[in-house]
């Protein structure tokens, strides 16, 4: 095990995690909950019709239920994302952008034309959050067009504003927009940790495991819903 990490708080709460455990203070930390769309975990949404296997997608409602719970009976910021564009699919890019040809969603609906206007597009079921993670008051609602919730977002200077070092992840998918937000707030020196039983990949188990492996070698901790609530669930 490396040496201990120093807290950046005299409240700081050791969260148990690996490669070794993370002092956190609730009032400097963030539940970043990423793309939990229709899109991403619900039957007939983009990565469903897309041919990805979100089975795992029901138990991971159900973990970030109680994480989000824990974290705002500790006084934690809950920010969800959403992912996608506008109705014309202008923030999608045209064949100039690499996204036009590597967004499954994109690629989905030039394969069934008959989705056109339909997948990761605003206004439509598709984007809307799933109805058991409907925001509460307090919580931060942002929106992003490209994989990195850092990119061409407001969530830097939302999180600046009030002081925010530490960043945990739950959501859809561990090793696309989890793994690139974690990773982008790296680069901005931010402490990213994954609770990984409140994640869901994007293709076969291994790419799970090889998203893990790559946050707590390079980028970041890896923790549990479980541990999570034991550090966190309670506080006065
Ligand atoms: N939310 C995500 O991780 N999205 C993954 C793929 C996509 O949006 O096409």
């Amino acid at each position: 095990m490396s040496s201990p990490i120093t807290p950046l708080s005299p409240d700081a709460i050791m969260l148990p995690a690996r490669p070794e455990p993370l002092p956190m203070d609730p009032k400097t930390t963030a539940v970043i909950v990423i793309d939990m769309q229709n899109a991403y975990a619900s039957p007939g949404g983009y990565l469903d019709l897309a041919g990805f296997d979100i089975s795992g997608a029901a138990a991971v409602i159900q973990q970030i239920k109680g994480v989000l719970e824990v974290a705002r009976g500790a006084g934690m910021q809950v920010i969800y994302f959403q992912n996608g564009w506008d109705d014309q699919y202008v923030e999608a890019g045209g064949p100039g952008s690499p996204n036009w040809w590597k967004s499954n969603a994109l690629k989905t609906m030039r394969a069934k034309p008959e989705l056109h206007g339909k997948l990761l597009a605003r206004g439509q079921w598709d984007y809307e959050l799933v109805d058991e993670l409907t925001p509460q008051p307090g919580d931060i609602r942002l929106h992003k067009t490209r994989y990195s919730g850092f990119f061409n977002s407001q969530l830097d200077s939302v999180l600046r504003a009030r002081g925010i070092r530490h960043l945990v992840f739950v959501g859809i998918a561990t090793n696309v927009c989890v793994e690139s937000t974690l990773r982008d707030g790296f680069m901005l020196e931010y402490f990213g940790t994954v609770l990984e039983d409140a994640t869901h990949q994007a293709g076969p188990d291994f790419v799970q495991k090889a998203a893990l492996f790559n946050i707590e070698s390079f980028f970041g901790w890896v923790s549990t819903t479980a541990d999570f609530k034991g550090a966190f669930g309670q506080l006065p």
